[in-house]
């Protein structure tokens, strides 16, 4: 069980400046082993409401229940998988034993040959045994989203996990972590700038509003899985990031055109899968 339930949460950092209200108000509902995509302007509350879910911070107000249940206990089974911007790995361990790491800290047996199936999923063969300062920021962001995968997470939480990857690796891990979500079908929560990723991994989009950070609009995504390059070719696709674009765009009150998905260009031309 592990539908997402938030209601009337509200985030307030308190600083030396004052508080910061991140979050107001937020009430979402996720079915279990969903794919939901949140989207909004830098600063909206993305990464505090995907902390909220991950147990990593606690809502000033209003609750957060995962399966029915506040997400501490699943967290404490390591049944929480989580992939965010700074991919804190062990800068003396290989990225085998990265990828392992989450396992063994729940204190379940490793299975290697899921880690190397992990491995090269992420399109790192040939580096299972560098060291991250050895890998791009890019590779590292690949080694930390094998290592929530490893867990084989009931709640998979992915804060901008492809932002630092060229849009031609990007697609190719959009279509990859598609079909990892199949198999494992892990409720999903992920956070993007880009309309077009959203729209191409996302059951439904969110959108979020800043000052204070809200939900302002929710898009069902209606197209069937799996998904693949076609999709980002067809017209419906490109229709829809736009219907979401335009939608972002007054949630923020800015231009129907966002810089994170140019009309007409939401997934890069000529990509096979
Ligand atoms: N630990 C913290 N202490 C104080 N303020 C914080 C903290 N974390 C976030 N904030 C503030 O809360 C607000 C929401 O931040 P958050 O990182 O959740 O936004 P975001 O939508 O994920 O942004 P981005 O898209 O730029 O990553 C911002 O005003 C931020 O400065």
């Amino acid at each position: 069980m592990s539908g997402i339930s938030v209601r009337g949460a509200s985030k307030v950092y308190a600083g030396r400046h004052g508080e910061t209200v991140a979050l107001e108000g937020v009430d979402l509902e996720l079915p279990e082993h969903s794919m939901t995509a949140l989207i909004g302007a830098s600063g909206c509350g993305k990464s505090t409401l995907l902390r909220l879910l991950g147990d990593l911070e606690q809502p000033t107000t209003g609750g957060v229940l995962v399966g029915g249940r506040p997400p501490h206990e699943l967290r404490r089974q390591g049944r929480i998988g989580v992939a965010f911007q700074d991919a804190a790995l062990l800068p003396w361990q290989s990225v085998r034993k990265n990828i392992a790491l989450s396992v063994r800290a729940s204190g379940r047996k490793v299975d290697w040959a899921e880690v190397d199936h992990l491995v090269r999923l992420v399109g790192l063969e040939g580096f299972a045994d560098a060291r991250p300062g050895q890998l791009s920021g890019g590779m590292r962001q690949r080694v930390s989203i094998a290592r929530a995968l490893a867990l084989r997470p009931q709640l998979l939480l992915l804060d901008e996990p492809f932002g630092a990857l060229d849009e031609l690796l990007r697609t190719q891990m959009n279509i990859e972590l598609q079909r990892i979500w199949l198999e494992q079908r892990s409720t999903t929560v992920i956070v993007t700038h880009s309309v077009g990723e959203a729209v191409f991994l996302a059951d439904r989009v969110v959108i979020m509003g800043a000052r204070p950070g809200r939900v302002v609009d929710v898009v069902d995504v209606p197209f069937p899985r799996p998904r693949d390059a076609e999709l980002l070719r067809s017209a419906d696709y490109h229709a829809l990031c736009d219907e979401v674009s335009a939608r972002l765009a007054a949630a923020i009150g800015g231009e129907a055109t966002t810089p994170a998905a140019p009309a007409g260009a939401h997934a890069p031309a000529g990509v096979g899968a």
